[in-house]
């Protein structure tokens, strides 16, 4: 699960997008309680550093304790550059960043991350880095997330990966209608500036990305419901802000600052009002369908998971809707960045607009639509190149060390570190991919391709890898969705999302940036983060 930080607007709408039905509460701006907490985090985090610090220097009365402490606090804001640094000082060995809240020691290379790979459940947890992310006793009503997954986690996986990926052909058809429809709306809905209409292309994304990835986890009905998905997407927000103030929090603040925390997070009401009726309903479907009647078929993230269920496992609506909110919850913002900051690679590398434009008018958007893991694969190349250069997060694979082991190396892991990959500083290493600073949206197409392009002087050959490979390919040198059996099993959906926005915008619009100098992101600790106010121009292209 990516970890983003991010207080993205949800923009009011008075939409018409097919299917799409305006709830009780129309979309508006966050609640300013959370609104004004989201923006200064960054300041609660200094007032809590200089407590630290405070605390630490008058204990010990030596400088050093202080240096450290400085640095470690530095990685909230310096993250991508430390992460990079000690990568490069490294050269292949492992080496670690120290945090405010734990150490990370990082791994690299073929043989160190199959070593990852391997270790049981039992030395390092996924879950609980993910538990360490959300705060999930404080921020999500005391939701206890285990270390392993154990006997329901396959289940769990092989929903997400299998049967919500197999839907996507039937629901590409009806999100590319929408997808259109929303982006001709929103962008009605921009500033006028000298005459020209400006969009906000990040919260923009943000609310394709809700509406394509809802579709798939809730349904089009839930999905279309105004109301239902702004309560979804704020209460993301709302638990990873929360989440970010008791973690930067000392431990003798943190039953004080969780207890704020929790008094602040209001539930959402409308989402949970919604989801468990359905979860319950569902719930006694399945015992009909076990006694032999009819039921009705559904295609959801709640009827895949209890398709996918083991027997032995007993569920509840409870359980069912928190596993649904797992899967919403790692699946929207680091969707949004990589379709975002694609638009803004074809706007500084406009060349790439006609071939990406053929490949979908010849038929690749047809074919996308009808084989979503195969389609457009210029354009798969071209995020590929545009994720690389400009990565989501500095580092993959998190785990957390629950029980103290060496690696083969001979660094020692204590309880409570993380065992990370550097996914960002390995896809700009020469040793992997050739001119690495060089952005060349072509490098991972298959070359046949490449070449039929080149020979008609569309494309120039390029610096080629020496094989073709996919932006949703998992190996030691491409870590964006992970590595081995935690993988991301979202990657299809996400990377099918991806195009469907990136491909509606482009054949629709031409797009320039307003200011191309101006900065588009900043980071929080690992994780970089689109800024909201990067505007783009869209001008409708002539048909
Ligand atoms: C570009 C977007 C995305 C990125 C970069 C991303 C990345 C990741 C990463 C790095 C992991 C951890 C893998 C590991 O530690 O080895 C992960 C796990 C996960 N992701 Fe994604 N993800 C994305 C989109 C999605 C979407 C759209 C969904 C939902 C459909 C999703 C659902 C999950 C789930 C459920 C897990 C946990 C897997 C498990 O429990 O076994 N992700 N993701």
């Amino acid at each position: 699960m990516a970890s983003p930080m991010i207080n993205g607007p949800w923009q009011p709408s008075n939409t018409t997008t097919p299917g799409y039905v305006e709830g009780e509460v129309s979309w508006g701006p966050e609640p300013p309680s959370w609104r004004s907490i989201s923006n200064s985090v960054i300041g609660i985090a200094a007032v809590i550093f200089l407590a630290n610090v405070l605390v630490s220097g008058k204990n010990s009365l030596l400088l050093k304790p202080i240096q450290r402490r400085i640095k470690a606090w530095s990685y909230l804001l310096d993250g991508p550059a430390m992460i990079h640094d000690g990568y490069k000082k490294a050269n292949g060995k492992t080496f670690d960043v120290i945090t405010p809240g734990e150490r990370i020691v990082f791994v690299s290379g073929h043989k160190a991350v199959k070593e990852l790979e391997s270790q049981p459940e039992t030395a390092l947890s996924l879950y609980a880095a993910s538990r360490k992310i959300l705060m999930p006793k404080y921020t999500m009503h005391g939701l206890h997330i285990q270390d392993s997954r154990g006997a329901a986690g396959a289940g769990f996986s092989r929903a997400v990966r299998v049967l919500l990926t197999n839907n996507l052909p039937r629901v590409l058809p009806y999100l590319g209608d929408a997808i259109r429809a929303r982006i001709a709306e929103i962008r009605a809905e921009g500033h006028v500036v000298d005459g020209v209409k400006q969009t906000d292309l990040y919260p923009m994304f943000l609310q394709l990305t809700s509406l394509s990835t809802g579709t798939s986890i809730f349904g089009k009905e839930l999905a279309s419901n105004a109301a239902f998905m702004k309560d979804a997407f704020n209460y993301i927000e709302s638990v990873v802000m929360g989440a970010e103030m008791v973690r930067l929090s000392p431990k003798w603040l943190e039953p004080i600052m969780g207890r704020f925390v929790t008094h602040k997070i209001k539930t959402p009401e409308i989402l949970f009002n919604l989801l468990y009726p359905i979860a319950e309903e569902r719930l006694r479907e399945r015992e009909r369908a076990s006694l032999g009647e009819e039921v009705p078929k559904h295609t959801d993230m709640i009827s895949w998971i209890l398709e996918t269920a083991p027997a032995d496992v007993e569920w509840t609506s409870q359980r069912i809707v928190q596993e649904v909110m797992a899967v919403w919850f790692g699946s929207i913002h680091s969707t949004a960045f990589i379709a975002t900051t694609a638009i803004y690679d074809l706007c500084l590398h406009p060349e790439y607009l006609a071939p990406l434009r053929a490949e979908i008018a010849r038929g690749g958007y047809a074919e996308f639509e009808r084989n979503p893991t195969q389609g457009l694969p210029l354009m798969d190349s071209f995020l590929k190149e545009s994720a690389r250069v400009t990565p989501v997060d500095y580092l993959s694979t998190r785990r957390e060390v629950i029980a103290p082991f060496a690696l083969a190396d001979g660094t020692r892991l204590h309880k409570g570190d993380w065992l990370c990959t550097p996914a960002a500083s390995i896809g700009l290493d020469a040793a992997y991919f050739p001119e690495p600073t060089k952005f060349d949206g072509f490098r991972f197409a298959p070359r046949e391709l490449v070449a039929s392009l080149a020979a008609d002087g569309s494309v120039s050959e390029g610096t080629r890898m020496p094989k073709a490979s996919k932006i949703v390919d998992v190996d030691p040198s491409w870590l964006l969705f992970g590595t081995g059996k935690l993988s991301c099993p979202g990657r299809f959906l996400a990377t099918a999302t991806i195009k469907s926005i990136v491909a509606n915008v482009i054949a629709n619009y031409d797009m320039e940036l307003v200011d191309a100098a101006a900065p588009r992101q900043w980071s929080w600790r690992s994780t970089a983060v689109c800024r909201e106010d990067v505007k783009v121009v869209l001008t409708p292209r002539a048909n």
